[in-house]
């Protein structure tokens, strides 16, 4: 049964190329008590001081704050991207992270070797890779360019391609950056779709956003961060409407309506 486990979880960042005083005194206003010397003299920031929940198959949990307050290097510590300085992180299940545009896409290799590459690290059979490259190509539509190093891609084709093969492999705990919703294109009514479907079949979902909409519509449990600390955990309407500040209208759960 897949599970996250997140206890008392702290990430910092040495920051080496600033002298601590200027730096200190640049930044000290935006991120108030989030810097401190470390034992080596240098300057840290506290991205994560003393996270701490625990998700369950149906759990889909939306991280919300404002800048800085810590959501993305929440979901990368998820990912294992990031090393906790204390405090640890436990996923039960088989992961899967949209996070970054490059996608773990090698720019060397054509569209088509991507594909392979990515089912045989996802442990599949030649007929399943098969399969995964029709379902790449019939999404991406790449037309020939399926067989030329993805370097030659447009921006446009990387994406799609990307996106294809990020949502092509069932995981059971889906890790998602906002970036992955936004665009507004013939492309993303298509890809919104996939990523509904794969959403409704992984076990548990992490998304930060700054939308609250789509929180309300996918998310029943929203984590507030602030300045890297847990502001309030709790259902979306109530933790939106306090994050806000003003009322937010219940909006129809999109997966569960479907
Ligand atoms: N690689 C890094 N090196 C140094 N500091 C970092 C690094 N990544 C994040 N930080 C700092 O950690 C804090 C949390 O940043 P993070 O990107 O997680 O926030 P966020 O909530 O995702 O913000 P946003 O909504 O703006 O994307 C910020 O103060 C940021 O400056």
């Amino acid at each position: 049964m897949a599970g996250v486990t997140v206890q008392d979880l702290h990430i910092a960042f040495p920051l080496y190329h600033a002298s601590a005083r200027s730096l200190k005194r640049a930044v000290a206003a935006a991120t108030s008590n989030r810097l401190r010397e470390d034992a080596q003299h240098r300057v840290v920031v506290n991205a994560l001081r003393g996270v701490s929940f625990t998700l369950q198959p149906g759990d889909r949990l939306g991280l919300v704050g404002g800048n800085g307050a810590g959501k993305t290097t929440l979901l990368r510590a998820l990912a294992g991207i990031y090393e906790p300085i204390a405090g640890h992180v436990v996923i039960r299940g088989a992961l899967h992270t949209l996070l970054d545009t490059g996608l773990g896409m090698n720019m060397d290799l054509t569209g088509r070797e991507n594909i392979g590459l990515r089912g045989l690290y996802a442990g599949l059979e030649r007929a399943a890779i098969a399969l995964l490259e029709d379902d790449v190509q019939a999404f991406a539509e790449l037309g020939g360019f399926l067989d030329m190093p993805v370097r030659t891609y447009s921006s446009g084709m990387l994406v799609r391609l990307g996106f294809a093969l990020a949502t092509a492999i069932d995981p059971q705990v889906l890790l998602m950056d906002e970036w992955f919703l936004a665009g507004d294109s013939g492309f993303m009514a298509k890809a919104r779709q996939r990523l509904e479907a794969l959403v409704r079949k992984a076990e548990i979902l992490v998304l930060s956003t700054h939308n609250p909409e789509v929180i309300a519509s996918w998310c029943n449990r929203v984590l507030w961060l602030e300045q890297g600390t847990v502001r309030m955990d709790g259902a979306p309407i109530e933790v939106l409407e306090a994050y806000l500040g003003h009322p937010v209208e219940a909006t129809e759960d999109l997966l569960l309506s479907a």
